[in-house]
């Protein structure tokens, strides 16, 4: 597999160590337990390949603020990472160097990262002046372009659109489009900085589905920046938690699918994250009552 490989300034520091996998949250979910078959269409472990994306001892300063500190991070082919943290903590700026969007990062190791990766932004960053269609395939390499293009906005469900413009397109039609603009390049790394984090709940909840979709049928490992719990949980391999400039939480999440909050295990997991981001959980919510029952109860 092709690979870029960016040398960092050096940074005085220890030699590079690269990590390997998850290590388990002490009285986490356990990560064996419940292993379900390997080609579950989403949720669940599922087999990855060797690491594509290898950081060691990233580091990134503003001024005098350090917000990587000789950060490691490795990602395999085909996994699923969320990551959280804080606001602030450097999620996005973790997400611009691995892209190769920050010249200044620097670091006593390497960066590695695989050549196709895509992005995803929270803005669908369509270009307003060309059609949906150009805009999905745009730099792709003719011929066949315009045929993958259609095959792509066919997938996310956008058939028929081909020709119109990003402004006639709903907020969730155009995350769409984006995304059949990632996907149609076959990444081997999709990299989604808050992607659904502008759509409103059901067409988040709709973008969820087709994410997992897409993911898997196409494989591409994937780093998620996200504030939304449930989203890492319901979605990732592997959730990481950003705190201090380094990843301080890497939780393995096996759950079988589909993965919904109102299994007791999805939400073992949301707890632990929350802990893991100084956030109490909130009391269990009384149990919904529909209008009818209301006006049947005798007590109201
Ligand atoms: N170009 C820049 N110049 C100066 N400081 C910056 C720059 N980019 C980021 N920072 C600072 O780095 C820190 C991390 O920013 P970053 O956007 O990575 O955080 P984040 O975790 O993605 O935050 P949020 O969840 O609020 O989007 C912040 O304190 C931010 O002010």
């Amino acid at each position: 597999m092709a690979t870029d490989t960016r040398e960092l300034s050096v940074e005085p520091g220890e030699p590079t160590t690269i990590t390997g996998g998850p290590t388990p949250i002490a009285g986490g979910p356990s990560q064996d337990a419940g292993r379900p078959s390997p080609d579950a269409a989403s949720g669940g472990a599922r087999p990855h390949g060797g690491p594509v994306v290898r950081a060691s001892r990233l580091v990134r300063r503003f001024g005098g603020r350090t917000v990587l500190d000789r950060l490691e991070l490795s990602i395999a082919a085909g996994e699923f990472v969320a990551l959280l943290g804080r606001s602030g903590s450097g999620k996005s700026t973790l997400l611009r160097a691995v892209a190769g969007l920050d010249h200044e990062v620097a670091g006593s190791g390497e960066l590695r990262v695989p050549e196709r990766v895509s992005l995803a932004f929270q803005d669908s960053r369509l270009l307003p002046w060309l059609r949906l269609l150009d805009n999905v395939v745009l730099g792709l390499k003719r011929p066949g372009a315009a045929a993958r293009g259609r095959k792509a906005l066919d997938e996310v469900g956008l058939a028929g659109r081909e020709r119109a413009w990003p402004h006639e397109l709903s907020g969730g039609e155009q995350q769409r489009a984006a995304l059949a603009r990632s996907l149609v390049r076959e990444p081997e790394l999709l990299l989604a900085d808050e992607p659904f984090g502008a759509l409103d709940a059901l067409t988040r909840i709709r973008m969820h589905d087709l994410l997992r979709e897409l993911y898997a049928r196409h494989r591409p490992a994937v780093l998620l920046v996200t504030h939304d719990v449930d989203e890492a949980v319901e979605l990732a391999d592997r959730v990481l938690v950003l705190e201090d400039g380094r990843v301080a939480r890497d939780v393995a999440v096996d759950l079988p699918a589909p993965r919904t909050p109102r299994d007791p295990r999805f939400q073992e997991y949301r707890e632990l994250l929350l802990a893991a981001l100084g956030v109490s959980p909130r009391p269990a919510l009384p149990s919904v009552r529909t209008a009818e029952e209301t006006t049947d109860d005798p007590a109201q």
